[in-house]
């Protein structure tokens, strides 16, 4: 099958090289020239574990291609997958301007009938009006469109993609459903027939459960916090229970990331378009909000004011294994610093470089973890990268002016903790002290 992806993100570039990799001829097309051109020798312009052998052996193989002309690419295909960026507008709904822009390019250039796939989050009647569009703007042949909504997560894409749970495929076309799922079939993920707004519903549905579990373990962590429990202890009974589950039920600084906050605020948007109030997302998006904030709050609490205090920032992206720093609690938490007039040092293992660009330019930048802590008076882990889970404690001591850590990934056992000259504030746990 010839396929050509567009868009080279995260779930375009994944999704292109897992297709070429189960034995189809697939061109990746982006608009963004830079891109491109690290595609094609061979480099990712994302950090994503595993993704470079991947690519190459692919590009090797010759069944996997980068262009920018997306045009000539179009003409030849038999499957279109639109991987591009839906971000957040303004109003909180979906910005569909890349995703429009896409189905223009591909009705300018087909010649033969051709079948589009939408990887990309999009609100519900999206995939109609891209059907309408398609009709509109290239009546000469037939486009059938497909919603095939994606599940991986950044820093496990490629496992994500070969280990799903399921593939959803909504469709009106029983032929171009049919298509799809021989095309994804090889993977040997469990395939879900639905219609195309179902298909568009599962994905938002999805990510504002996931989210809305975190919300509820971070508040349920609140509260332990003040009586006395341990919401370690509370979420592993939890989650034995098979009705709950045990993943995601980590307890931390909220949910971040280029997914979880533009989908549940694009939900709200959605449900508040046909006058429906969802007032449980709405309280989980308020209490993520304030959960960005907890280490502050921990912070102020301990030492009053924040002003001329050295800060060490601990993990910048908005979860371990990426560099992606969409939305990533550092953005919270260094702003407010600096706004308490704090000095602040920050360290990531992959993140810094993309970090530079998004964080305020009086952040300071540490090479070394030990670098970052020396002379400070406090540290905030922000992401659990195994690189501090596995930190022996005694850097914290040796290198701190006061060792007292805010842990927000709770990367640390108190027990150990305890043996040490550190002062200790997690999630919804006792401090230690
Ligand atoms: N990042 C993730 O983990 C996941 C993202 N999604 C959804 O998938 C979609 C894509 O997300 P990401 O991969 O993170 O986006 P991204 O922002 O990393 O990449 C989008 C790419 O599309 C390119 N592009 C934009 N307009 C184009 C056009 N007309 N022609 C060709 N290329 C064009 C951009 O240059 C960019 O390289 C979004 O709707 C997102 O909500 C879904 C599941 C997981
Ligand atoms: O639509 C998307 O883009 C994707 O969004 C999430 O994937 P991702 O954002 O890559 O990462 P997650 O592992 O889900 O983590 C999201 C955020 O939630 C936080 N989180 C996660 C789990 C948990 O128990 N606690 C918790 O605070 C993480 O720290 C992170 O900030 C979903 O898990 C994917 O299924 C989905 O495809």
């Amino acid at each position: 099958m010839n396929i050509v992806v567009v868009g080279t993100g995260y779930v375009g570039l994944v999704t292109g090289v897992a297709l070429a990799h189960i034995g189809h001829r697939v061109t990746c097309v982006d608009v963004d020239k830079e891109k491109v051109d690290c595609l094609r020798q061979g480099i990712s312009p994302i950090y994503e574990p595993g993704i470079e052998p991947f690519m190459k052996e692919n590009m090797d193989a010759g069944r996997l291609f980068f262009t920018t002309d997306g045009a000539s690419a179009f003409r030849e295909a038999d499957v279109i997958y639109v991987a591009v960026g839906t971000p957040e507008n303004e109003d909180g709904f979906a910005d569909l301007t890349y995703l429009k822009q896409a189905v223009k390019d591909i009705a300018a250039a087909v010649t033969k009938d051709v079948i589009v796939v939408t990887k990309s989050t999009v609100p519900i009647g999206t995939n109609h009006e891209m059907k309408r569009m398609f009709a509109e703007l290239a009546p000469h042949v037939r486009i059938e469109v497909v919603s095939n909504p994606e599940f991986l997560r950044e820093g496990s894409a490629i496992h994500d993609t070969f280990h799903g749970d399921r593939i959803v495929i909504g469709a009106d076309d029983e032929r171009a459903a049919s298509v799809v799922a021989d095309i994804h079939r090889p993977f040997g993920i469990p395939i879900f027939h639905t219609d195309i707004r179902s298909a568009e519903m599962i994905k938002y549905a999805s990510n504002a459960f996931l989210a809305t579990k975190i919300s509820f373990i971070n508040e349920i962590a609140n509260i332990c916090e003040k009586v006395g429990a341990d919401i370690e202890q509370v979420a592993a009974g939890m989650g034995m229970d098979a009705r709950i589950g045990s993943s995601f039920l980590r307890a931390g600084i909220g949910y971040g990331g280029s997914c979880f906050p533009k989908d549940t605020k694009a939900l709200a948007k959605i449900a508040a378009n046909i006058d429906h109030h969802f007032e449980l997302l709405k309280a989980v998006i308020e209490v993520n909000n304030k959960q960005q904030r907890k280490l502050i709050e921990k912070a102020k609490e301990r030492f009053g004011r924040l002003a001329g205090k050295r800060v060490a920032l601990l993990g910048l992206s908005f979860k371990p294994n990426t560099d992606d720093m969409r939305e990533a609690a550092s953005l919270v938490v260094a702003r407010e610093l600096l706004a308490e007039q704090a000095t602040v040092v920050a360290y990531d293992p992959i993140a810094m470089g993309k970090a530079a660009h998004v964080l305020p330019k009086e952040v300071i930048y540490a090479d070394r973890v030990e670098q970052a802590l020396e002379r400070a008076d406090a540290a905030m882990i922000l992401t659990e990268w195994d690189e501090f889970r596995q930190l022996d404690l005694s850097v914290y001591v040796k290198q701190m002016k006061t060792p007292i850590i805010f842990d927000g990934r709770n990367c640390y056992a108190l027990d150990d903790v305890k043996t040490y000259a550190i002062e200790y504030y997690s999630i919804g746990r006792k401090s230690v002290k």
